[in-house]
């Protein structure tokens, strides 16, 4: 028997799976299998989930572990901003350490514990980088010479800015109105922008945010692999320093700005020094389930309510009185 557990950030739901508990690793055709299989709330457990979290050892001098990010739809990603705070909680609680750093596609990132953000509601912080503006870093084009910042593209929302921010993974954002966040216009570019189209060949995630005051933001992401989600990490993350860049008025460089979102509330730091942007990213890692099933099963990705044995914790009933006394300031609906 081995253990998966199902995890979530601002309910951004994954199965996390560790390689270095098998007999034999899974394969990359297998995780991919695996993926598609068990986050399907049809062919899986528990609803299903946004993607799958692969943990492993990491070979590079002082990294603690590695991540990789298999979206829904069986697509790689090269960093998610939630599922590394679940790993960094997974890994802290593994070696018994609180700050360190976890090896991603791209990078070698920083994370460290941080105070619960209330009783059974543990909170990691994770740093979002690299970050990239030019075409070639998502890929796009047809969208003119250069990086895209605050820009019109009526092809995308008539009369909708954009900018453009890779975290390395891909992000398209737009400030809009409170009508702007619940109206069709973000399926319906997110659906556009991850088929085949002229713009973001490899896809792209977009979010749409709403801006509350002052370091106050709510941001909703069509995320590509998965549709919509009730919260992308990297999606707040690359939101908020688009904010810090576009509205110097209402969001500033190095202090803390509060990113609500469907599944509820994250933290967010940018920074900015003479060669590099990065983020901080501060929110809850919340363990939902341990879910006991045969190696066997996870190699012929058949992860079904017959084949495991599943337990579930006391966290989420604690994240929900959490979200509870946040105040109300969408009437977007979790996404179960
Ligand atoms: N939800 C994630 C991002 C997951 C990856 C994304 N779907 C992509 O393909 O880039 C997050 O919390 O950052």
């Amino acid at each position: 028997m081995v253990q998966l557990r199902k995890v979530h950030g601002s309910e951004n739901h994954f199965f996390l799976l560790d390689q270095t508990t098998l007999a034999q690793k899974l394969t990359d055709p297998e995780l991919v299998a695996l993926a598609q299989q068990l986050t399907n709330p049809a062919t899986g457990i528990l609803d299903g989930a946004d993607g799958i979290l692969v943990v492993d050892d990491s070979e590079h001098d002082n990294v603690l572990g590695q991540m990789r990010v298999i979206n829904a739809d069986g697509s790689e990603a090269s960093m998610c901003g939630n599922g590394l705070r679940t790993v960094s909680r997974y890994l802290s609680e593994k070696y018994h350490t609180n700050q360190f750093k976890v090896q991603t596609l791209t990078a070698d990132l920083q994370v460290s514990r941080q105070s619960d953000l209330a009783a059974q509601v543990p909170a990691f912080s994770v740093e979002i980088s690299p970050v990239r503006f030019n075409p070639e870093a998502f890929p796009f084009q047809n969208l003119g010479d250069g990086a895209l910042i605050d820009t019109p593209v009526p092809a995308f929302v008539s009369g909708l800015n954009f900018t453009a921010i890779a975290v390395p993974n891909p992000h398209l954002i737009s400030f809009v109105t409170e009508d702007g966040i619940n109206n069709d216009d973000l399926g319906n570019l997110g659906t556009k922008l991850n088929q085949p189209n002229e713009y973001f060949p490899d896809g792209v995630n977009v979010s749409f945010a709403q801006i509350l005051g002052k370091n106050q933001l709510f941001v909703r992401t069509f995320e590509r692999g998965v549709g919509f989600t009730n919260a992308c990490g990297t999606g707040m993350s690359a939101t908020s320093l688009a904010f810090a860049m576009t509205h110097a008025n209402l969001a500033d460089f190095d202090q803390l700005i509060t990113v609500y979102n469907p599944g509820g509330m994250v933290k967010t730091r940018v920074h900015q020094t003479e060669d590099r942007y990065w983020i901080d990213l501060i929110g809850n890692a919340t363990e939902t389930h341990f879910i006991d099933v045969d190696e066997a099963e996870l190699h012929a990705a058949n992860v079904t309510d017959a084949t495991t044995d599943v337990t579930e914790t006391t966290e989420e009933a604690a994240y929900l009185k959490f979200v509870d006394s946040l105040p109300k300031v969408s009437s977007i609906a979790v996404k179960k």
